[in-house]
């Protein structure tokens, strides 16, 4: 496929510990099952952060109040060619919940399998910014 790619905002919420949100795809998406970071297709007009607020309010019911670009892939799927956009947030509002029946955990070093083709490669860089200074890190 090798039409203009769809923007997608993608947010990785990271508490204190280094532990991040990985949420499972519901039925009737593609790649249904598979782990991701929350977040959604840009919709028309809206900036990238705003788009991931929206996302994370209908997803999660949470308000993300400040996240930072970390970094942006493209990746070319069967079903679509993305660009994510990947942002890091360390603060935000409420405890997150499961509102489009969607399972999600805070994750550690270890991760969950399967994750989404174009997310593998984000959980390794991820390390390298979570665990930095760390001893053994
Ligand atoms: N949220 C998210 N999407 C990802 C990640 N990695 C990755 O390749 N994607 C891809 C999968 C999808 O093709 C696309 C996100 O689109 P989506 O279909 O989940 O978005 P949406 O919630 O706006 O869906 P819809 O309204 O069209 O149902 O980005 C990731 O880590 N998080």
């Amino acid at each position: 496929m090798s039409e203009k790619p769809v923007d997608v905002a993608v947010g990785v919420l990271m508490r204190p510990n280094g532990d991040v949100l990985l949420g499972q795809r519901p039925d009737g998406k593609p790649y249904a099952g598979y782990w991701e970071f929350p977040g959604g297709k840009v919709e028309p007009g809206e900036d990238i952060f705003h788009a991931l607020q929206r996302e994370f309010v209908e997803e999660l019911g949470v308000k993300v109040i400040s996240a930072e670009p970390w970094c942006c892939v493209e990746h070319v799927y069967e079903h679509a060619h993305v660009r994510l956009y990947f942002y890091i947030s360390r603060e935000w509002e409420g405890e997150p919940q499961s509102l489009e029946g969607q399972a999600f955990a805070w994750q550690g070093a270890y991760a969950v399998s399967p994750l989404l083709p174009a997310t593998i490669p984000l959980l390794e860089w991820l390390d390298q910014v979570r665990y930095a200074g760390r001893a053994g890190a």
